[in-house]
């Protein structure tokens, strides 16, 4: 038996956790159904070495599991439930050993499992230097409750489901230091949100089971151009009140130009960034407080053609820097 077939083998599932699979590994193509009163929700996204992750960034168990997080956030900034995920690995095998992939991907089986779903395919190839992980991920949602980006109309209180800021820090004591950064116990929880970023299911869920109008976006680039999005496509401004920006003291102990990096620029966090009416904000509140989960305010939904501002000690300046830009 050749090496690649049998690595495709030593993944292989034994069993699938989705009662809609029909095929999963092992055919030309995997098949599912989904059930009358659902749409499928689809997405993909790519991780490469050097870009997204070094070894001396990332453990292997976390490469595979932030591969994986990344794509459930896109599902959970629809407000979709996540099913099936699909792995096309690069594999430089000068550089690489399969031991260690095996280690990436049982960072993936591990998230995989907390959400239920299944590896149901893939592909192989090798490649000259870099590792590169490419995921699909596959879910669904009740028949038009998903969530737009183009939602936001003028008047929208705008939110955010957690801290913002922390991975993108963790990102720079992790270049500075490699991974014996986390040897301190102060850098912990800044190291774990950049490399074990959790993605904001529960929050999606409850967003599109609300049925409210809502704007809705992950933060992959950062909360300025996370903002500019939502803004972009909703044709409308939106103003961020730079102190409601939830974060750590730790972060706000620090120069303005350096927490703006973080909070604004860094990216990573996979919070959710979202609009909402002023009627129906008061009755999410309601809900994330029954259901224990962090909702914070952090500005406001104008009129305008796709600007962000950030108002900030009274007076309000138009951001035009961005976050993380590929080209
Ligand atoms: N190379 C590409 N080919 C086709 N579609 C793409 C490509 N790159 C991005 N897209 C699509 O453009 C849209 C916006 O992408 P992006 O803002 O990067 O999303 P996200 O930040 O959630 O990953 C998505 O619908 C995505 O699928
Ligand atoms: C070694 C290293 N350098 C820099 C970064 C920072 N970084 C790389 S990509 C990126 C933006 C987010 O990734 P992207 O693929 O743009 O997410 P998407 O918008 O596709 O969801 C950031 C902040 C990193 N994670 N690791
Ligand atoms: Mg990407
Ligand atoms: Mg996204
Ligand atoms: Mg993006």
């Amino acid at each position: 038996m050749n090496e690649e077939i049998k690595w495709i083998r030593s993944i292989t599932p034994s069993g699938y956790r989705q009662p809609e699979l029909k095929v999963g590994i092992g055919d030309d193509a995997a098949i599912f159904y989904q059930k009358e009163d659902k749409d499928t929700v689809i997405a993909v996204d790519t991780m490469v070495e050097g870009v997204h992750f070094k070894r001396e960034t990332m453990p292997l168990h976390a490469i595979g599991h932030k591969a994986l997080a990344a794509n459930i956030s896109d599902l959970a900034a629809m407000g979709a439930i996540p099913q099936y995920y699909l792995v096309s690995v690069a594999f430089p095998k000068k550089t690489w050993n399969k031991e260690e992939l095996h280690e990436i991907y049982r960072g993936m089986a591990n998230l995989a499992k907390e959400f239920s779903m299944d590896l149901i395919g893939g592909d192989t190839v090798s490649i000259e230097k870099q590792l590169v992980l490419t995921v699909t991920v596959i879910g669904k949602i009740k028949q038009n409750r998903h969530l737009l980006r183009s939602n936001a109309r003028p008047g929208d209180v705008v939110f955010v489901t957690g801290l913002v800021g922390l991975a993108s820090l963790g990102l720079e004591m992790l270049l500075e230091d490699g991974l014996a950064a986390a040897n301190d116990a102060a850098n912990a929880q800044y190291i774990k949100a950049h490399q074990e970023p959790q993605p904001q299911l529960r929050a999606g869920l409850l967003f599109a089971e609300s049925g409210f109008r809502m704007a809705l976006n992950d933060i992959s680039d950062g909360l300025a151009s996370e903002a500019k999005e939502i803004a972009e496509a909703s044709q409308v401004d939106i103003e961020l009140d730079w102190a409601r920006i939830p974060t750590t003291d730790y972060i706000q102990s620090h120069s303005t130009q350096k927490q703006e990096s973080w909070l604004l620029y860094g990216g990573e966090d996979y919070q959710l960034l979202g609009t909402v009416s002023e009627e129906d904000w008061k009755s999410l509140q309601l809900m994330f407080r029954k259901a224990t989960l962090p909702l914070y305010e952090i500005g406001t939904v104008r009129a305008g053609n796709g600007r962000v501002a950030m108002e900030r000690d009274g007076s309000s300046t138009v951001i035009t820097a961005t976050g993380y830009d590929h080209l």
